[in-house]
């Protein structure tokens, strides 16, 4: 691991978060909205029967919209369940079976179906605090969708606001690269090679 590369990450995580904070709750509604009618007309989404999507924390770009879209679409939605040994599990996202969870994230009330329960989903919307234009994607810096994600088969989509799509994003060997970036701007496909 390089100490300069993860220095270069919490600098930026701590540079997206301040920008967050500043976002007014006008602008979030906003940009909930528009995410979710990006993602309507999204090809890999409007193919999906199984999506596994996560429920935002304020400061993240609202997915409310988005769920409600999926869900009124008939697809089955899964969200995350954060485990202490920074995994993830999965639970079927049912609107208002949520609660308060860890980390502060709202978690589904649900039975848990087992990390295992990604591998069945077509597609993957990921959190994430940048992308960049070859698909790097740079995350909370505990490594659950890294390890999530390393032998996920699906699409793979993150989801930022639309000045956190950067030229570069640093990245170590263990990180990810989506196939998608969504943006309440439009849909970005990062120039890498992208599965069939
Ligand atoms: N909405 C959402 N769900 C998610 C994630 C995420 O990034 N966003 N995760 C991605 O790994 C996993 C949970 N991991 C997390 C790791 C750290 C923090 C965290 O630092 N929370 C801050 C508040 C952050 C903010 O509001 O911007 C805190 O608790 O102080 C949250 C979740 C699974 N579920
Ligand atoms: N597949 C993996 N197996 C084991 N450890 C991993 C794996 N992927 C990432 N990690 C570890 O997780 C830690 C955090 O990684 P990183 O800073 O890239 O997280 P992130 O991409 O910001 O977070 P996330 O993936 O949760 O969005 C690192 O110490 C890294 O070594």
């Amino acid at each position: 691991m390089s100490t300069s590369v993860t220095g270069e990450k919490s600098n930026l995580r701590e540079a997206v978060a301040s920008r967050r904070r500043a976002r007014s709750a006008g602008d979030r509604v906003l940009a909930a909205e528009a995410i979710a009618l990006h993602a309507a007309a999204l090809p890999a989404l409007v193919r999906a029967r199984r999506v596994a999507a996560y429920l935002s924390l304020p400061s993240e770009p609202g997915t409310a919209p988005l769920l409600e879209m999926l869900v009124g679409r008939g697809v089955e939605v899964l969200v995350p369940v954060s485990r202490p040994d920074r995994t993830l599990d999965w639970a079927a996202y049912e609107p208002g079976a949520v609660v308060a969870g860890a980390l502060g994230v709202p978690a589904p009330t649900g039975p848990t179906l087992g990390p295992e329960a990604l591998a069945t989903c077509d597609v993957a919307l990921v959190p994430g605090l940048a992308a960049d234009h070859a698909g790097n994607r740079l995350g909370r810096g505990a490594g659950y969708y890294d390890r999530a994600l390393a032998d996920f088969t699906g699409v793979t989509c993150a989801v930022v606001f639309e000045d956190e799509l950067l030229p570069h994003v640093p990245r170590e060997p263990h990180d990810q690269p989506v196939d998608l970036v969504l943006t309440p701007s439009g849909t970005f496909r990062p120039e890498r090679e992208q599965k069939p």
